[in-house]
């Protein structure tokens, strides 16, 4: 059977970006957290855009400070008041300084600030107390960026730092990857919505409510298709819809040897290339991954065919196949420039963890900071991969590799983080 780490390669290497050209849209800065940027982003302004003062005190000439100490204070006439916003209006000549606040305008003619604390007002006069540094606490025009190189570039998502940046550069309106539509559906005869009551034999299908959780979550946009009966004209009028609509295609269940599992078979009837059928991983073993060909360019509403997930129908296994090979698969699809592979970092667990030792298993839990130090707490409970109710609270997997059957209590684990950062 496959392994992880090969299905992995194998889905990374099928999902190809958005179109920088053809999959982006112009949005306001307000509504761009999270979002994944599609042009670079230059400025024609300098940061800072004016010499300007770091500190509330006086603008001076160093040349004449450079000897002043508390015995022999350097007394210099205060011929301005320079408030943050304003344009200095006189030069600052010898003998000279004006006063000045954080932020504001350096005044010409003086090349250095003497912060407050250093100095004593008299009057039309100030008293200097203590020699500056040369040109301390004034922050030069282009000293932090110089207009014209780039400031941001493709692919780079945007957070507050970076939102800020934009805000700077006066970067109101800006061009963003749009959002991956994402079709998902649930398989099963015995699903029904969670507003029904249930019938013997029918569940609730909640695997539909996480993955377009999940898929809002890595940026995505959920196109719902609802729930498609174990029947193989339904499931191809669903997959056949989806393919031209959507850039991803999730489906849950349907995907073992079960005499109702008919995904695979649907696919290859619909021309498409099946790569994954099932990967060497518990739980998570079900998993079909398959592409399109390629419709020719005249038909083409986009400019990738889409991948294919079918998803485990147990709810743990939907959810721990999603983390494992879908989210890194949406951010790459986004248009995101790095940072897409999925995060492993080694924890101390708190629990002994147990494997079959056959497959790569995923373990549900949550990482919990104790004295600093992160720790892996196993979930409490069921963990067969039907039982959803003790998947509360997980934001981290621990993986045992194929061949370890046990780790001890407070040795260390390796862990999947899968809470998007
Ligand atoms: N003979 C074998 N049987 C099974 C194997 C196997 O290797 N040989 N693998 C098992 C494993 S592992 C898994 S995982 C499941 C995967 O099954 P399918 O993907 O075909 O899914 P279904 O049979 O449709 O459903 C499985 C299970 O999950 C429940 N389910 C399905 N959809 C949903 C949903 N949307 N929300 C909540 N729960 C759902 C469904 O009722 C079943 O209980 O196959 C094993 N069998
Ligand atoms: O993958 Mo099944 O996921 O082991 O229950
Ligand atoms: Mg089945």
């Amino acid at each position: 059977m496959l392994s992880v780490g090969d299905a992995e390669a194998i889905i990374l290497n099928l999902v190809q970006p958005l179109d920088r050209e053809q999959d982006r849209e112009i949005i306001d800065l307000w509504a761009a957290d999270n979002r994944i940027i599609a042009t670079s982003v230059s400025s024609e302004l300098d940061f800072p855009y004016w010499d300007n003062s770091a500190m509330d005190g006086y603008a001076v000439r160093y040349a004449d400070v450079q000897e002043s100490s508390e015995l022999e204070a350097t007394v210099l006439e205060v011929i301005e008041e320079i408030p943050a916003g304003y344009q200095p209006q006189l030069t600052v000549q010898p003998g000279q300084a004006a006063r000045i606040f954080t932020g504001a305008v350096m005044p010409s003619g003086a090349d250095t600030v003497v912060m407050q604390e250093r100095t004593r007002r008299e009057g039309s006069n100030v008293l200097i107390l203590t020699a500056p540094q040369a040109e301390e606490f004034v922050r030069h025009k282009g000293a932090f960026y110089q207009g014209g190189q780039q400031l941001l570039s493709v692919g780079i998502k945007l957070n507050a730092p970076e939102i800020a940046v934009l805000a700077a550069a006066q970067c109101a309106k800006l061009s963003v990857y749009r959002r991956p539509r994402v079709a998902i559906f649930s398989s099963g005869d015995e699903l029904v919505t969670p507003d029904q009551i249930l019938q013997p034999g029918q569940i609730v299908d909640s695997n539909q409510y996480a993955l377009a959780a999940l898929v809002r979550a890595a940026g995505g946009e959920p196109l719902l298709l609802g729930i498609v009966k174990d029947d193989p004209d339904a499931l191809r009028e669903a997959i056949a819809y989806a393919m031209v609509h959507a850039d991803m295609i999730l489906s849950s269940g349907g995907v073992s040897v079960g005499d109702y599992d008919y995904i695979d078979q649907i696919l290859v009837s619909l021309g498409a290339e099946i790569h994954i059928r099932s990967v060497a991983m518990s739980p998570g073993k079900p998993l079909t991954v398959a592409t399109f060909p390629t419709p020719p360019v005249t038909e083409r509403s986009r400019s990738n065919s889409p991948i294919y997930f079918g998803l485990p129908g147990n709810p743990v296994s939907a959810l721990v196949t999603f983390w494992r090979f879908v989210q890194p698969a949406m951010r790459k699809l986004s248009g995101l420039a790095r940072g897409w592979e999925p995060v492993f970092f080694r924890v101390r667990s708190h629990d002994e963890l147990k494997s079959h030792g056959q497959r790569e298993t995923y373990i549900w839990g949550s990482l919990r900071l104790i004295d600093g130090v992160y720790e892996f707490h196993k979930a409490a409970g069921s963990h067969s991969s039907g039982n959803l109710i003790n998947l509360a609270e997980t934001n981290a997997l621990a993986v045992l590799p194929v061949g370890t059957t046990m780790i001890s209590a407070q040795a260390e684990v390796q862990v999947l983080q899968i809470t998007l950062g």
